[in-house]
């Protein structure tokens, strides 16, 4: 069965922003889980990077049903296993290799698989995946890189992630290609470690109220 694509469903609802986290502390996992709900962003990507964040994900799979957990940093079949298994709802990869595809599509969850230039997005619409993460965006050419990449594949989306900020979101979103933004500014490693839920909260309502209602691509608007 192919999952519903995530990019799509992201692109539709009202905030397109996808908020990137970096769990130290497991314990902190559904206080910043319902944080970022009442800031309006009920979604959030946990870096598999540190040896709480399955079980952040398990955490807020459990107790924090409304937001969308879902798994990012995942760069292997046993990543993918691994993250499924928590309770993560979609994953996340910084780049991909097939054998990191195979796995990821194996797992019966939408797959945003990393890209970060032509020819890598090329390779992922052979397979058959049009949505995918754009990272490391600003490094990699930012918006005026993904606006380009558009006239010449036109049917593939993106999620661009690495270095977008508030203050660069909005025009990232208002590229035909993209379908949401993700990054760790909303939840800042800063504000994890202080426990200061409510200023990821504030994070977060500035975000969707900044990202609110931008013109945007998304599969929606996908026409091959
Ligand atoms: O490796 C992955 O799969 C990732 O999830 C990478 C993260 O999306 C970025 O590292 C977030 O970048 P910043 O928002 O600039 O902090």
């Amino acid at each position: 069965m192919t999952p519903e694509p995530l990019l799509a469903a992201l692109s539709a609802s009202a905030v397109p922003v996808l908020p990137v986290v970096v769990v130290e502390d497991a314990a902190g996992a559904v206080p910043l889980a319902r944080a970022l709900v009442a800031g309006g962003l009920p979604v959030m990507e946990v870096t598999l990077r540190t040896p709480a964040a399955l079980d952040a994900i398990r955490a807020v799979a459990a107790e924090v049903p409304e937001c969308l957990v879902g798994a990012g940093t995942v760069r292997s079949a046993r990543g993918v296993a691994d993250a499924v298994g928590a309770g993560a709802r979609f994953l996340v990869s910084p780049g991909c290799t097939g054998g990191l595809l195979d796995a990821m599509e194996a797992s019966g969850v939408p797959c945003l698989p990393g890209v970060s230039t032509a020819s890598e997005a090329l390779a992922l619409l052979e397979r058959g995946v049009r949505e995918m993460k754009f990272f490391p965006a600003q490094a990699a050419g930012g918006a005026a890189y993904l606006s380009a990449l558009a006239g010449p594949l036109p049917e593939a989306r993106f999620c661009p992630t690495g270095g977008v900020t508030a203050g660069s979101a909005r025009e990232y979103l208002s590229l035909p290609n993209v379908g949401c933004v993700g990054g760790t500014w909303v939840a800042p490693p800063a504000a994890l470690a202080a426990r200061d839920w409510t200023r990821v909260e504030s994070l977060a309502r500035a975000a969707a109220g900044l990202c609110a209602g931008v013109r945007r691509g998304g599969a929606g608007s996908a026409q091959v």
